[in-house]
């Protein structure tokens, strides 16, 4: 039996997510989308991640239905304890490096439990874009790697101009540098990207900085794997996508994720069940509340799984909800108000009690897609951007960190989904956008953001770029052979 799965060629893809929501969640996707094409998939999640994940979604029962696939756990190197979010994530790039890097090479040699002959073999591997320490270990067992970077394209091709930025010297951005200056160095977005919109990681005034390194010295070796995979779509960021062709020929736009995943399980099953890859627990009160209010009358507020807000942000965007006279939904994390949470003015807990509504995580998909939410103010993250454009809600971008800077460019100046209200957090100013996104300027986003979102259907549709290119990625990989090992 051992042999005959060691001998057999049938396809094996191992994949190995970033450690974080935003990352796990967009590449279950991808797993259960492989599955879906008769692909053996294992998911190697932390170990942290993964007792998440099994304590909040019905994750194995989901996968269930797929013989081919299973679960993996590795350590991130951490302490249990370690907040991971805001800007300690970046502990995690030392910590994967040092203590995950080896423990992923001893799982994948003769006797680990990835090549223990228990299951065919791994023919390739589907690594997080910024873990290009797998391309080391992979190809040195000689396994095909691809990467999935999962932020956009745009952002991507950012990070991937930072050294003509540095030869330029646009960066390191210095104290008098004017932020709304027009860069030249990120070729397709001379007419739009200024200073303040390159990745918040770009501002820094040493560049010898950790996160800064970290994301150019990953995004310069993507060459190396064999293909890079990319959430997006052609009609959305095609300029980006053409300039990166030009350097990583091999590229794989297979997104909305979710919508495609959507699509395809739809071919399968009449109504497929609904699944979540929550990292808490989704409340689904806020379902019934959006039942009880009048269509496109709710602005969804949600800040992602990184943001950290301080008490004097909190309470301006509070006024601003409060003051707009708005119905609100409100995602506020646990642990992600830093300073002292009590003494709030009685105007905002009187207006919220009249009009909004709090929880701790929501099911954003769905909150999306409820007739009752007409506007979405997001922190950016590649993600909740993709979920509004398929949901078809324009949004206002209040960024916080990584590729939210670019990404909210793209929404406000670029796309016309929106308004980016990027580096500013101020009462009148958040009561005014929002009463511009869900009345006084409303028409305008409207053609856009319809168009925006048909053309993301259209992509995954049968035919569609996204279909097509996800076609050719289980092709790829249905086609990819394990080298002989090398030692
Ligand atoms: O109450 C909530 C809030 C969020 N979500 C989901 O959580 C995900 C959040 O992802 P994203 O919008 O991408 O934000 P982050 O969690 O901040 O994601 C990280 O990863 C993304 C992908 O690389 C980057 O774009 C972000 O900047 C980075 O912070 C989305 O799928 C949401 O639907 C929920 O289900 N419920
Ligand atoms: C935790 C952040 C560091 C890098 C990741 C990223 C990327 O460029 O791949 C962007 O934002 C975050 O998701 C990640």
């Amino acid at each position: 039996m051992e042999d005959t799965l060691s001998q057999s060629n049938s396809p094996h893809v191992l994949i190995f997510p970033f450690p974080v929501q935003g990352h796990v969640s967009c590449m279950l996707k991808l797993a259960e989308l492989l599955c879906l094409s008769g692909v053996d998939v294992t998911f190697l999640n932390s170990d942290i991640i993964h007792r998440r994940l099994l304590r909040y979604t019905d994750v194995v029962s989901r996968f269930s239905c797929y013989p081919g696939f299973r679960f993996e756990t590795i350590s991130d190197g951490l302490p249990t304890d370690h907040p991971r979010s805001g800007n300690r994530v970046v502990d995690i790039f030392d910590s994967i490096k040092m203590v995950t890097k080896p423990m992923f090479r001893d799982m994948l040699l003769p006797g680990g439990c990835l090549n223990c002959g228990t299951r065919p073999p791994v023919t390739s591997v589907i690594a997080d874009g910024i873990m290009c320490f797998t391309i080391d270990v992979a190809k040195e067992m000689g396994i095909p790697v691809f990467l999935f970077r999962t932020v956009s394209a745009s952002c991507f091709w950012a990070f991937y101009c930072i050294p003509k930025l540095i030869e330029s010297g646009d960066l390191p951005i210095k104290e008098d540098d004017e932020m709304d200056r027009l860069l030249n160095g990120v070729t397709g977005m001379e007419n739009y990207l200024r200073l303040r919109d390159l990745p918040s990681f770009c501002r820094v005034s040493d560049l010898s900085d950790q996160g800064f390194q970290v994301v150019m010295s990953e995004t310069q070796e993507t060459y190396r794997a064999n293909g890079l995979i990319l959430n997006t779509f052609e009609d959305l960021e095609e300029s980006a996508l053409t300039q990166i062709r030009k350097h990583i020929p091999n590229l794989y736009a297979i997104g909305p994720l979710h919508a495609n995943l959507k699509s395809r399980l739809e071919a399968h099953m009449s109504s497929p069940p609904r699944s979540s890859d929550s990292l808490w627990e989704e409340d689904r009160t806020c379902m019934t509340w959006l039942d009880e209010q009048a269509p496109k009358s709710v602005i969804y507020v949600s800040f992602g799984s990184m943001t950290m807000l301080n008490r004097e942000d909190l309470i301006e965007l509070w006024y601003g909800l409060v003051n707009s006279n708005k119905k609100f939904l409100w995602v506020i994390r646990p642990n992600s108000v830093a300073g002292d949470g009590r003494n709030i003015p009685a105007h905002l807990l009187e207006g919220t009690m009249k009009r909004g509504y709090m929880v701790r995580w929501a099911p954003q998909e769905d909150v999306l897609a409820h007739q009752a939410v007409g506007g979405f103010l997001t922190h950016s993250g590649w993600n909740s951007t993709l979920e509004s454009i398929v949901a078809a809600v324009p949004m206002i971008c209040w960024p916080y960190y990584a590729d939210q800077q670019v990404n909210s460019r793209l929404v406000g100046e670029v796309w016309k989904l929106g308004f980016d209200m990027k580096d500013i957090c101020d009462r009148v100013i958040v009561e005014n956008v929002i009463k511009d996104l869900m009345d006084r300027k409303r028409d305008e986003l409207t053609r856009p953001v319809d168009r925006m979102m048909k053309l993301a259907t259209r992509s995954v549709a049968e035919g569609g770029t996204s279909y097509t290119s996800l076609n050719r990625l289980i092709e790829d990989i249905k086609t990819s052979t394990k080298d002989e090992y090398v030692f």
